[in-house]
Parts: C-alpha cells; structure tokens; sequence
C-alpha cells in the first residue's frame, strides 16, 4: 500500500482552482521531488497532506487513511507520523541545539529525560552534529541550522517526510550535505519523502521521480533518467531553466493598448 495517495484530487482557494485532478502514489522508502513554477501548487499539495486544507474532491490518502474525512483529534494523530522541514521552519532562538530537537518528543511522548537524551544524540549524530549539541542557534552557520532543523523533523521517527524548499539559501557545499542526508535518512527511515524544489540538480541528484506542476495539473513526470532524457516542453524548460516556454514570462494580459487606454492603438 503506498503511504501517500492522491486520487483525482482538487482543491481551490475560493474560486480560484489551485489544483486540478491530481493522482499520485509514493510508497515507503521512495524520495520525489515535485516542481513546477511560482503559484502552480506546490505547496498546497503538501498542506492536502498535512490536513492544513481538505481536498474539495477527490481523496488524500496517507497510510491508507483519508486525511479529508479526520477529525481534529485524530489529525493531530496522524501529524504525529509526518516530518516537515520549511525553508523558513526556523529554530527556537532561545532553546540550544539539544532543547529544540528535544521539542517534539518532550511535547508528543512522555518517554523519560534519559531516553530523551539518547534519541535527541542519535537524531543529531545522523546530521553530523552530535558535536554542536549545547550551541545555541544564533551560533550556526545556515547549513548548520538547516541540518538541525532536519533532526528536529525526524525525531518521531516519522513515516512520511515533506520538505518544501529545503535547499534554498544554501551555499553549494551545504546544500549537497543536506542533499545527501535526505536521502539517507529516507532510505534509514524507510519514509516516503516528498521535496517541493526549483533546484533541479541537486534534486534529480538524489530522487527516484520528479513530478512536474503547471497550473495546478500534473503535466510531467518520471526518473531522472527519463526527465534528463525528455523533449517534454515543461521538463525541458525546467532542466534548462529556461525564462519562458510553456511557462509564459507574461501572465496573460489584456492587449497592451487597450491596458493603456488606447483605442485602435498599435501593439
Ligand atoms: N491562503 C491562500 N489564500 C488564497 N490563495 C492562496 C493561498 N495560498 C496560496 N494561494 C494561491 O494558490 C496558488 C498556489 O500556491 P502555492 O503556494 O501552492 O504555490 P507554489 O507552487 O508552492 O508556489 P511557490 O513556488 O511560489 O511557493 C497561488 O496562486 C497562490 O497565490
């Protein structure tokens, strides 16, 4: 059974469709990355998960269990199973490095202090910084905090993972070692792992599908093999980051004179 599920989901804020009959399945232990321009959906795709907004039609289904149908009560359950990480899911400023990854399970379990203290130094030796347990954040660099913001997120042995824009502000050297720890942690764990990224290297680096958005539909998809290989328009112009293609540079417009006021004017 796959872990995460979209059956021909949609979902619009107010009148304005955002996503347009989506299908998807992700089993444990796959990583994919899902991109698409600014505004294609992306991240609303990741809140259908977490339950912040229910599907108008159409299921979310993760670990079998329709997200859209849960109560309050039993969503805070399932989040119990999800890991996030947000490019600006910021640290707690005023708890170390130990105390913010501490955070969830002292909040989530009623594990004693001393498990606590093993599970938070096992999470943070899987980042590489065991080392930097008792800094405080402010002494980080930002691949640092990105790092221990990830052993934050898989602290409750999550089953699935979302991470939107895990990458961005990175330098290169930070952005390949946090690459490269979530792919190990996927394949540790044995989540499902869902990246929202423009960053195209670095995330067919690492994952086994790339899923593409335009406009609120699924226009693309496949292994990196296969999304490097393709003359798809979109892919193409994702891979080749090129300005415009079937993702016009112009939001569509009224003509240009008659914007202007202008009446029989020349465009
Ligand atoms: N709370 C909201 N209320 C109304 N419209 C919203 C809301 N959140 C997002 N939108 C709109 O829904 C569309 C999809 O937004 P979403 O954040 O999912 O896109 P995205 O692909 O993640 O974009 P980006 O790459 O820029 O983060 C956008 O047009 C956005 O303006």
């Amino acid at each position: 059974m796959p872990l995460i599920e979209f059956q021909n989901v949609s979902f619009a804020y107010g009148e304005t469709p955002v996503l347009r009959d989506i299908s998807l399945q992700i089993e444990a232990g796959q990583l994919v990355a899902i991109m698409g321009g600014s505004g294609s959906g992306k991240t609303t795709l990741l809140k259908l998960i977490g339950g912040q907004i229910r599907a108008h039609s159409g299921k979310v289904l993760v670990d079998g269990v329709d997200v859209g149908a849960l109560s309050e009560t039993a969503l805070y359950q399932l989040r119990r199973k999800l890991g996030m990480l947000f490019q600006f899911g910021a640290l707690f400023t005023d708890l170390s490095v130990f105390d913010n990854v501490a955070f969830p399970l002292r909040e989530r379990t009623d594990l004693p202090e001393s498990m606590i203290r093993d599970l938070v130094l096992m999470k943070l030796h899987a980042v590489g910084l065991r080392g930097a347990a008792h800094a405080m954040p402010q002494e980080l660099s930002g691949g640092m905090a990105r790092r221990v913001a990830l052993a934050r997120a898989i602290a409750l042995d999550p089953q699935v993972m979302l991470y939107d824009e895990p990458f961005t502000g990175l330098d290169p050297i930070s952005l390949a070692t946090v690459g490269k720890l979530i792919r190990e942690l996927n394949d540790a764990l044995g989540t499902a792992s869902i990246v929202v990224t423009h960053d195209v290297a670095e995330s067919l680096a690492i994952v086994d599908r790339v899923y593409f958005l335009a406009d609120g539909q699924l226009v693309a998809q496949g292994s990196p093999a296969e999304v490097r290989a393709s003359q798809h328009p979109f892919v193409q112009q994702f891979i080749n980051a090129q300005a415009d293609g079937p993702l016009p540079f112009h939001k569509p417009a009224p003509a240009y004179a008659a914007d202007l006021g202008l009446q029989g004017g020349v465009e």
